[in-house]
């Protein structure tokens, strides 16, 4: 029977992807027991003696898997098994697996069908997720019909129908060892034609003894099948999921099972779920840029009179600052409309309100359950790779750019001061420091008056003691010489070269300084003129400031020491009880004294000091920032607001990685360790050309990678049930907090809950693999590629340094991993150093370290759909065949069916509405063999 007849009983089919599907609303069914947040069903597949309808043909079968909701009665396809060539008994390696949220009872019935292909080239069964009905909403149906019509012919022209059987979900959980053997039959449920066979699978841990086998034959090897075990808590982390839930949604979900080289099998689960990190960052992101713009804009204003030349370049930079900020609010204002999105697809990538937002972000998760091992997950962050598409890549990208913009800032001659990048970083540091201690010292102070007016010497020593380390690191900000050249060059640009003067506090700081600590600062009483230029008056402002909280420390020891006599306590005794001589007159009793009135007027100097200091060093270092926004504007704006697109998406990926990678290894003291001690490496693997767009890309991509070392982590317990994370700091500068919830938080080592910051150490690896690549390699250029791979390696090579000093000997479980990483980095370092072509060792080479290192593993194309997608298949199936004995004629296999039913076509399927890796046969004739997907599921559609 050809599949048009059954097309044709089926009419109502479609295939229901999970976050459509999670609401049946319907509680009259029974549930099936589950584990929270675990696939609600699994079960793999095999068939037995199956009749062929023509004699002697050799069978080339697939099974189609339908659902038939309790409720609804329609046939929904749900997913395919890979296609088992030439034998009437295939064993099926891809199950079928429904995730957490799937409307699944036990009423449920599951309708199997199974085809014969006859040319699996044309097999791509499904072109649509959504319901194939004639009268289906256009908007739902996302592809147009012509492709439909087309995909919908071709390949159901090339198979035809077997047979058919069907179960309830009850049935198949009710029965004995929970494996159905079912007969099949032809449509009209006469003849039977084989029988097919499904077993229930739980992913778990096998623990010696635990584990029923029963022996089964693939291709002539025997395998012991394996049977329901418990996951490790480990590996599921089950009391933290609350936690991840929160930031991955729309999880998929497929299974397989592979044998093993002593011919067992092996269970892979793997998972792909988008993060509503993808829309969360980038929105607290510009928040933050808003806020630090508003707030340069105001500093400019407030930088006092210029000189005509200078004043007209503020206006200038103060109008297209303006603009800028109007951009950035009007960006949020879209953002914030996409409430609850967590995915942007390859087709989005130019859209310019959602230009801050990464493409097709996913985490991409191995999970293998492998005889005689511990359960273990591998995990991907899958992401585009960041870059600027809205504003394009013709004059190329960010690391050109900013060299370009660099030197010609550097040569611009008379009209601007030049400032070094690294000085006008630290202009913005200082800025920075300023803006976060003057505060919080003002509230020490007024704390230390509260105790004051409390007469509590033990409050007043504490806030004294809070007061005193604020304030040293206050004036340990001011140290540069920055600070002192930068105010020479404001007070030339004044008019006339006169220097404003900021407002002088009350010279009180004498009066009221007990003792001997007097100022020995006067201040200048007229205004000097250039030549007048006072350079040491600077340090004295400065200096100022230790002095009156000299002055205070010495008030409020005073105060103590009396109090203490007055109480008649012993005074001030030296360690031998010996009264102190010095002391001798201040030991008599004194009445309980004002100790408020007695600090106040000192506070008041103390402020007043750092109010000077500030006023002083906040425009100055204005100043130098005016030099970098005023030099080829609007340019400058433009190439902050590229930098601040590509970071945005590199930040969103790296705190996606960064929690996923907390949450699976929070009960891992070691991992808590090195997190505190050394930080997380954090490697990406990129698969650009260094040919015509893809070299701007990639070079928005290292800037945006190596700006990540810029961010540091910090985790703090959540107040509520809101766990996102929040983005703090400024450009250049950035701290994310992390919450957890009490009971996750309570668990980590102190260093951590005391709010240590947490680094991270990003590096990124670079093998173009395209036809493009090809043309680089022949015709081009892939200079950019062997920097980047170079630089990256000494990156790694001084973290790797780092961690060795700095974990304990055992940390390295054993000896050979020391070793063998070593090892492994010298062999990454000669395959950088040979310039061979298309060396794709190089990214097996990094991701191994990566992971042995304990790190974060990102893996990132133009659109993180098919390149990426084709370089993670193949990283897991190398992972099985290395790291659990994946028999090696199953590798292309494993590989195979990764490709064609995983989670990786969904991707596609997602992004592109159409189930085919957008590659045609000339260029994968350029990608490196095991890069090539299989038959089939590559072409271009019309999208
Ligand atoms: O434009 P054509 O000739 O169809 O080439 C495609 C490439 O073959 C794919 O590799 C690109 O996708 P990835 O960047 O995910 O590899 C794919 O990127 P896109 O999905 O962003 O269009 C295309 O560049």
């Amino acid at each position: 029977m050809e599949i048009k007849e059954e097309g044709a009983s089926e009419e109502g089919q479609h295939f229901l992807p999970t976050a459509q599907a999670n609401d049946t609303g319907d509680t009259q069914f029974t549930s099936i027991q589950k584990v929270s947040n675990e696939p609600q069903l699994e079960f793999i597949l095999a068939c037995k003696d199956l009749v062929a309808p023509v004699r002697d043909r050799k069978l080339n079968t697939v099974v189609q898997i339908s659902v038939i909701h309790p409720e609804e009665q329609s046939l929904i396809r749900y997913s395919s098994t890979e296609i088992v060539e030439g034998t009437r008994d295939p064993l099926f390696l891809t199950g079928v697996t429904f995730p957490p949220e799937y409307p699944i009872y036990e009423e449920t019935k599951i309708k199997l069908t199974v085809y014969d292909v006859k040319d699996k080239s044309h097999d791509t069964v499904r072109t649509s997720v959504r319901p194939e009905h004639k009268d289906s909403p256009p908007e739902v149906g996302h592809l147009t019909d012509a492709i439909r019509k087309h995909t919908t012919v071709d390949s159901e022209s090339q198979r035809s129908f077997l047979g058919h059987a069907s179960f309830k979900v009850g049935e198949l959980l009710k029965s004995k060892e929970q494996l159905l053997s079912l007969s099949l039959r032809t449509s009209d449920g006469g003849k039977v034609v084989g029988t097919i066979e499904v077993s229930v699978v739980k992913m778990g841990e096998i623990e010696d003894g635990e584990a029923d086998h029963i022996t089964a034959d693939v291709q002539g090897q025997k395998c012991a099948l394996v049977y329901e075990c418990t996951a490790p808590e480990s590996v599921n982390g089950k009391d933290n999921l609350p936690f991840l839930n929160s930031v991955l949604k729309n999880p998929v979900y497929k299974l397989y099972r592979f044998p093993t080289a002593d011919n067992k099998w092996m269970q892979v689960r793997e998972q792909m779920s988008e993060s509503i990190l993808s829309f969360h960052i980038p929105k607290e992101l510009i928040s933050l840029h808003i806020k630090e713009d508003l707030c340069r804009t105001q500093e400019l204003k407030e930088l006092g009179e210029l000189s005509p030349h200078w004043d007209n370049l503020r206006k200038n930079v103060l109008t297209h600052c303006d603009q800028m900020l109007n951009l950035y609010q009007d960006i949020l204002a879209e953002l914030s409309k996409e409430t609850g999105s967590s995915f942007k697809s390859s087709s989005s990538k130019g859209e310019r309100t959602l230009e801050f937002v990464p493409v097709n972000l996913h985490l991409q998760r191995m999970h293998v359950h492998s005889p005689h091992l511990k359960d273990a997950l591998y995990d991907v962050i899958t992401v585009g790779a960041p870059a600027a598409h809205f504003q394009g890549f013709k004059n190329g990208g960010l690391r050109k750019l900013l060299n370009k913009f660099e030197t010609e800032r550097r040569n611009t001659g008379y009209q601007f001061i030049y400032y070094s990048p690294e000085n006008t970083a630290k202009a913005k540091e200082v800025l920075s420091n300023i803006n976060q201690l003057q505060p919080l010292i003002a509230t020490h102070a007024d704390l230390l008056l509260n105790s004051a007016s409390q007469h509590s010497p033990d409050s007043l020593k504490n806030s004294l003691k809070m007061l005193s380390e604020k304030t040293e690191l206050f004036v340990h900000a001011f140290k540069d010489q920055l600070v002192r050249s930068a105010l020479l060059a404001l007070y030339t640009a004044r008019p006339g070269g006169i220097f404003q003067k900021p407002p002088s506090p009350k010279s009180s700081t004498e009066e009221s300084c007990p003792q001997d600590q007097t100022l020995p600062m006067r201040r200048q009483d007229s205004i000097p003129h250039h030549s007048d230029y006072d350079e040491e008056e600077w340090d004295r402002v400065w200096a100022n400031v230790g002095k009156s909280l000299n002055c205070v420390i010495a008030m409020v020891d005073k105060l103590i020491e009396r109090d203490g006599d007055s109480k008649g306590g012993n005074g001030s005794r030296s360690n031998d009880g010996e009264k102190d001589p010095s002391l001798a007159d201040s030991s008599t009793p004194h009445p309980r004294e004002d100790w408020y009135a007695e600090l106040h007027p000192l506070i008041l100097t103390l402020k007043e000091c750092m109010g000077e200091v500030v006023s002083r060093a906040k425009q100055s270092l204005t100043f130098v920032l005016l030099q970098e926004l005023a030099y080829s504007l609007p340019q400058c704006l433009m190439l902050t607001l590229r930098r601040d697109i590509v970071f945005s998406q590199a930040l969103a990926g790296l705190v996606c990685g960064f929690i996923i990678k907390l949450h699976s290894s929070l009960h891992d003291p070691d991992f808590l360790r090195q997190l505190y001690t050394v930080g997380l490496i954090v490697q990406y693997e990129g698969l650009l050309s260094t040919y015509s767009d893809e070299v701007g890309m990639l070079e928005d991509m290292a800037v945006g990678i190596s700006d990540l070392k810029n961010v540091a982590f910090k985790i703090i317990e959540a107040q509520s049930n809101e766990v996102l994370p929040v983005v703090t700091g400024r450009r250049e500068h950035y701290v994310v907090e992390v919450k957890l919830p009490a009971t996750m938080f309570e668990s980590l080592p102190l260093q951590i809950k005391g709010g240590q910051l947490l680094h991270v150490h990003p590096v990124l690896f670079n093998v173009g693999i395209n036809e493009q690549q090809t043309l680089a390699e022949r015709f081009g250029d892939v200079s950019l590629q062997e920097s980047i791979n170079q630089e990256n390696f000494e990156l790694l090579k001084e973290y790797y340094t780092i961690f060795m000093e700095k974990m304990p000997p055992d940390y390295m479980s054993h000896f050979q991993e020391q070793n063998d990483l070593k090892g492994l980095l010298e062999n990454l370092h000669q395959n950088i150093q040979a310039k061979k072509r298309k060396n794709v060792e190089i990214m097996w080479l990094a991701a191994t370290i990566c992971r042995k290192l304990n790190g974060i593993r990102f893996t990132c194309c133009k659109s993180a759909k098919d390149r990426t997608s084709m370089s993670v298949t193949l990283e897991q199936c190398s992972i099985l065949r290395d790291e659990h004995q994946l028999q090696k004629d199953f590798f292309i296999r494993a590989l195979d069916c990764m490709r064609r039913e995983g989670c990786r076509i969904e991707n596609v399927l997602k992004n592109i509405k159409c189930r085919k890796y957008a590659f045609n046969m000339l260029q994968l004739m350029a990608f490196p063999k095991f890069y090539r997907p299989p038959e089939g599921t590559y072409g271009k559609a019309d999208t």
